[in-house]
């Protein structure tokens, strides 16, 4: 296969004597184009879209198409030869002569000049920058000529100086035209072993990716996905998330009812780090499960622990974290049970999953899937719905999830520690969870928690809060905790159009709260679906109005909430 070369020649006077080389050499194909510096980048550009193999160039015009294409070039670099036949020329002239050039070229003039006694002087540059200012001190010291590159021709003409060209030589051409030849043969070779091994990898029924250290792909092959499964987001992070100590790390992503596991083992070559991924796809049972709901708790959750008996509850937490797997929290719904379980999770885990499992729905064959290597907490509610025939099985369970290294909360109303065997309880800590009424000193945090996130969720008006507000609330009692304490804040907020949460506006509301208590025991009277109806508002009030919770509660799926609803 021939090499296509385009020849970018600086001046024109080389055009005749590369043209005369190009029958020479079998197997390339010449184009000659002039162009000197930024018109000679301009060629290369094209040539680059005509698909040359290779850039031949000289001088700076080489110098600079290195930085403006990806096609290598070659440089026709100066042969003593080419120098040789300049000086010997300008020796013909009597007048005062100065040669210009790198210290390279310097070198070989200079033992020239010794060796044949010629008159030139020799001036050293070692930027194409320094070309103007050199050019004006030989004129200013008397010299009437000036050989050079074509640079150092160009300046010597715009100073009203006599200047030689140095030309480059057919053998210097020949000579740069067979090194093109060889490197694009080389080339070429290199690039169908690649191009063979790529084929073998492929071929592998594997779903594989290497990537640099910046996250930028080298090499895929994909078998199971039509396209790469990753953002250039998620490819940019993926190398910042490897922890070196392991010779393998992992990473999950979530598509959907799809899961992808990332197995990322990394590599050095030439001081680079590059990384290894062998990707597989799966389905994501667990976002089958309806029972079971996935959170991923990037932020430390924000708990508000003022009054002493929350801080001894959070003293608890962090001195148990470390050596314990299992918590306890027990205490009445609304306290802040669920929050502690994320918390507790945060602590340990906060790039795993935490899973909510409902016990109360749950599957028992389907409970070894929640102790896949992506889960770092299981928090289960509503244990005591529990058919007793399972408590065993449910102990097993616990078990399991300690061997595989997990978090296990349970909330529960009471405290349960009894249904198990010593070497659970022993790796367990009850947490007792204060009523709210036990901790007034919670209450001014709390209330501006509670206002700040209607606020950044809902657009609420209310920012600052009357003292006297919190002091008013403290005295109702509040059954719910604070859950019903912010779904109660929630409806206040919402009606507030001011910016400041005031006293009397909090009371109307407490007063009205305080009726509709009174009269909330269920009417007995009317029919089933009366009731039925009471009961279903009554759970959607406690669940802050989401029905996916008040469903679960009912032991109803979401469309039978939705239709009964709407009846
Ligand atoms: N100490 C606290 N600091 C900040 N927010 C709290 C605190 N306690 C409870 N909350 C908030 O009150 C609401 C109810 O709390 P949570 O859901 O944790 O209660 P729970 O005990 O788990 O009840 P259930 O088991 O019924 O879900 C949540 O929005 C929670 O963020």
């Amino acid at each position: 296969m021939s090499t296509h070369i385009k020849f970018i020649a600086p001046y024109q006077s080389m055009v005749p004597i590369v043209d005369e080389c190009r029958d020479e050499i079998d197997d390339i194909e010449i184009s000659i184009e002039v162009g000197n510096m930024e018109e000679g980048a301009k060629i290369a550009k094209e040539a680059e879209r005509d698909g040359y193999d290779m850039i031949v160039s000289r001088g700076g015009t080489a110098q600079l198409l290195r930085h403006v294409t990806r096609i290598p070039v070659v440089d026709v670099t100066m042969s003593g030869y080419d120098i040789l036949r300049v000086l010997m020329m300008g020796d013909e002239f009597n007048q005062k002569k100065a040669l210009v050039g790198y210290p390279n070229m310097m070198r070989g003039a200079q033992a020239i000049i010794d060796l044949l006694e010629l008159s030139v002087d020799l001036f050293t540059i070692d930027s194409i920058d320094e070309i103007e200012q050199t050019v004006y001190e030989i004129r200013e010291s008397g010299y009437d000529v000036v050989i050079g590159d074509v640079g150092t021709v160009e300046s010597a003409k715009r100073h009203g100086l006599e200047a030689f060209l140095i030309q480059t030589g057919r053998e210097t051409i020949l000579e740069a035209l067979e090194e093109a030849k060889a490197s694009d043969a080389f080339f070429k070779w290199n690039f169908s072993r690649t191009d063979m091994l790529s084929k073998i990898i492929k071929y592998q029924d594997r779903d594989v990716m290497v990537i640099d250290e910046y996250g930028q792909s080298l090499f895929e092959a994909w078998h199971s996905f039509d396209e790469r499964p990753f953002t250039d987001d998620e490819l940019r992070q993926l190398p910042l998330n490897v922890d070196f100590k392991y010779k393998v790390n992992w990473q999950y992503y979530t598509r959907g009812k799809q899961q992808i596991d990332v197995k990322i083992e990394q590599f050095v070559h030439d001081e680079i780090f590059y990384f290894l991924l062998h990707v597989h796809q799966h389905d994501d049972l667990l976002a089958q499960l309806d029972w079971v709901e996935q959170f991923s708790v990037k932020q430390k959750p924000t708990v508000i622990a003022d009054s002493e008996p929350m801080q001894a509850v959070m003293r608890v937490i962090h001195s148990g974290v470390e050596n314990h797997q299992l918590f306890f929290l027990v205490g009445d719904a609304g306290t802040g049970r669920g929050l502690l379980a994320h918390y507790i999770h945060h602590l340990s885990w906060s790039g795993k999953t935490l899973l909510e499992v409902d016990l109360s729905r749950s599957q028992f064959e389907y409970l070894d899937e929640l102790l896949s290597p992506e889960v770092g907490t299981i928090y289960l509610r509503h244990l005591t719905q529990l058919p007793p025939e399972r408590y065993y099985m449910l102990g097993r369970f616990l078990r399991k999830a300690m061997d595989t290294g997990k978090h296990v909360v349970i909330s529960v109303n009471e405290s349960v520690v009894h249904w198990f065997d010593t070497q659970l309880i022993d790796q367990s800590i009850e947490v007792f969870m204060p009523p709210l009424s036990d901790r007034p000193d919670d209450f001014k945090g709390l209330v501006t928690l509670f206002a700040a996130y209607f606020h950044q969720h809902f657009g609420t008006s209310v920012v600052k809060i009357q003292t006297d507000v919190i002091e008013e609330l403290k005295k109702y009692e509040w059954r719910g905790h604070a859950r019903e304490l912010k779904s109660f804040l929630k409806s206040v907020v919402l009606s507030e159009r001011g910016y400041v949460l005031k006293h009397e506006h909090v009371k109307k509301y407490l007063q009205e709260k305080y009726s509709t208590r009174a009269s909330s025991v269920f009417q007995l009277e009317g029919t089933l679906d009366d009731i039925e109806h009471q009961v279903i508002q009554s759970v959607l009030e406690e669940e802050d109005y989401n029905q996916s919770k008040a469903a679960r509660r009912l032991g109803i799926n979401r469309s039978t909430l939705w239709r009964k609803l709407k009846q």
